[in-house]
């Protein structure tokens, strides 16, 4: 559904993305994370048509993302969305849906039920009287207003309270569920890990790390175990009644076994503990950044 090939963007001999390859399968919840200024957003721009790509393409339906056509496929919701204040809820995606050519008992059905599914009241409130919340669900209804098949999503929950939050997550993964394709970039990786499919790690304008929860895990985290014993062994502490110590490694799993039966006990149960998507994460960051981010450097 989404091709980008070698996307890259250049502000003057700043690379703020470069070489930037992947593709979203049509109904896929696709991640885009990385730390501030990786370039998610340029990324996500890109993608909607909104910036011109320096160099590389990207097309979604197999419509360049620089045509009107493909625009009016796709829903973008940028990370700060200023609403016209002066405005009502109906009367701004009112006129979101005239510029979509959506007729008009068509956009009014659309936008209360969307308004409706995310329990949005005061619809005749002024904008500017709304708050942030308010404002967020009135955005995400206008990324919907179109319909569309494809949504690019840039921080669909920043800077709204846990319950807000809460509320947004669980809208997008609806719309997911509804067959959309998604594309969102988010800083909280529980999000990322709870409702993608697959994800890229950005880290300086460049993809360092791909694939999904599995296999990034299989990748650059580390699976844990936790070993419970009838008796205390070095380094365990006590939990309900047995003592568990967690460990990296099948080895230290039996040296455990054995230190327990020495001491007269036995191992009565191991659990596995897999690396979340934010130690992924970590590790991936870790590993290293490019050095170079200008025009003519030589890469290292
Ligand atoms: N218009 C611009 N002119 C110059 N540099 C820019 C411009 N827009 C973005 N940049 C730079 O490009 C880099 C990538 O920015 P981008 O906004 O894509 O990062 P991001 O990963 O979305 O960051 P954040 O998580 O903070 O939103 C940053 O170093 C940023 O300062």
């Amino acid at each position: 559904m989404i091709d980008a090939r070698d996307l890259r963007k250049e502000y003057g001999d700043f690379v703020a993305v470069e070489g930037s390859t992947f593709s979203v399968e049509s109904g896929e919840v696709f991640g885009i994370i990385g730390p501030n200024g990786a370039g998610k957003t340029t990324t996500l721009k890109m993608l909607a048509g909104l910036l011109e790509p320096t160099a590389g393409e990207a097309e979604i339906a197999d419509l360049d993302t620089q045509t009107t056509e493909m625009r009016e496929r796709l829903g973008f919701l940028p990370e700060e969305s200023p609403l016209y204040e002066e405005m009502t809820p109906v009367s701004y995606l009112e006129f979101f849906a005239d510029l979509y050519d959506v007729p008009s008992d068509v956009a009014h059905q659309r936008m209360h039920d969307t308004l409706d599914e995310l329990d949005l009241e005061h619809r005749d409130r002024k904008l500017g009287d709304m708050s942030k919340g308010m404002k967020r669900k009135v955005a995400i209804a206008r990324s919907l207003i179109n319909d569309p098949d494809v949504l690019v999503y840039d921080e669909p929950a920043s800077g709204l309270d846990p319950l807000t939050t809460n509320y947004v997550i669980e809208f997008t993964e609806q719309l997911a569920e509804q067959g959309k394709t998604i594309v969102f970039s988010a800083h909280n990786l529980f999000h990322v890990e709870s409702i993608c499919d697959r994800v890229v790690i950005m880290n300086e304008g460049q993809i360092v790390a791909r694939g999904d929860l599995e296999q990034l895990q299989d990748e650059y985290g580390e699976t844990r175990y936790h070993v419970y014993t009838t008796v205390d062994v070095p380094e365990a502490a006590k939990e309900n009644g047995h003592f568990v110590r967690v460990v990296g490694s099948m080895d230290a799993v039996e040296e455990t076994r054995a230190a327990a039966e020495s001491a007269g006990g036995t191992v009565v149960d191991i659990r596995t503990e897999e690396s979340s998507l934010e130690e992924v994460f970590l590790n991936v960051a870790e590993a290293g950044t490019r050095g170079t981010r200008y025009v003519g450097e030589d890469a290292e």
